[in-house]
């Protein structure tokens, strides 16, 4: 099956991308689901951290298409493994949605955790994952103070293979293109009028200088891509994968290896059944 339900013909090419009546539809539908949220929270507006990547830049247009600039605010967080030009992206994006916005430099107060475990402070992703934790716990201060939602930025791609820190950017109110594959939410952003040095832009999560999704996953998305809609969302076998795309075997087995390794991620923590009622 395709992502639209369609059974795959055995020689078709796979084809991701959505049609320009999807992306309509998809902007419609997804800023219908921003409203629904924020009217069944009681809410009044919504709170993102703004990075200037692709996932929160395109999920910024979103909700003020759907919330109004005036009902969304950002925050803006850096830390020393953030590059200036991604912050100052970031601040753009702020500036021209017209949107109100804060800029909190969050590395004091990541010194802070530092200083208490020195030696965990050394190891990249622990230390890594306080940043967006922090950055989560800073959504949540404004959140609760302004009766706003935590918009989420994760998309599909990232969802299945685990990429996201537990409870730090995973830790939102709703997920507005959380199943959207990567290649796709920068077709939407391209259809929302989001600039192309921001469409094309290397993500990275930026917990320390020089990280890239693509490096550390060890893939490049549109293979990831390919391989999650074929094999984890789709019927295809290993084999018949392999055969349908341009990738080895290998390829295939690290994207299920990151899926069940990730699996924990996507529960909510487990506990015994109850042993009397
Ligand atoms: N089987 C299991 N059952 C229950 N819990 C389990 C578990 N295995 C680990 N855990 C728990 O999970 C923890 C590990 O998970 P976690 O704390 O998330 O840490 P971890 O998965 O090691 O690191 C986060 C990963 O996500 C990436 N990331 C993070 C944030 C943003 C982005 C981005 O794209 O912007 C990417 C980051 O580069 C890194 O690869 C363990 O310390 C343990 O507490
Ligand atoms: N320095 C930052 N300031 C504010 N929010 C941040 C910062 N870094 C990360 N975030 C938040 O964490 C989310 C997850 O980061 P992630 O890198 O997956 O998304 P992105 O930066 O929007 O896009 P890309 O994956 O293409 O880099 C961001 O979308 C954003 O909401
Ligand atoms: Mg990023």
């Amino acid at each position: 099956m395709t992502t639209d339900g369609t059974v795959l013909e055995a020689d078709a090419p796979l084809d991701l991308r959505l049609s320009e009546a999807e992306l309509d539809a998809t902007t419609e539908h997804l800023t219908s689901f921003l409203r629904d949220v924020v009217d069944d929270a009681g809410a009044e507006g919504a709170v993102l951290g703004l990075s200037g990547g692709i996932d929160s830049t395109t999920v910024a247009y979103l909700a003020v298409e759907a919330l109004g600039a005036e009902n969304v605010h950002g925050l803006v967080m850096p830390s020393v493994a953030n590059t200036e030009d991604n912050m100052s992206d970031a601040e753009w994006v702020a500036q021209e949605l017209e949107i109100e916005y804060d800029v909190v430099e969050i590395q004091p107060i990541a010194e802070t955790f530092f200083d208490t475990f020195p030696e965990a402070a050394d190891d990249r992703t622990a230390a890594g994952n306080v940043y967006v934790r922090i950055r989560a716990v800073l959504n949540y201060f404004v959140a609760n103070h302004e009766n706003k939602v935590v918009l989420g930025t994760g998309n599909r791609s990232e969802a299945l293979t685990g990429y996201f820190t537990k409870y730090g950017d995973q830790a939102v109110d709703c997920n507005p293109i959380g199943n959207l594959y990567k290649q796709q939410v920068r077709q939407l952003a391209s259809a929302l009028g989001v600039p192309d040095a921001l469409v094309t832009k290397t993500p990275s999560a930026e917990m320390w200088a020089g990280q890239t999704d693509e490096e550390e996953m060890g893939l490049d998305y549109d293979t990831l891509d390919a391989v999650l809609a074929l094999h984890v969302d789709g019927p295809l076998s290993t084999a018949a994968t392999v055969r349908h795309l341009d990738v080895t075997e290998a390829q295939v087995e690290r994207v299920v290896e990151l899926y069940e390794k990730s699996a924990h991620k996507r529960a909510m923590p487990p506990a015994p059944e109850p042993l009397h009622r």
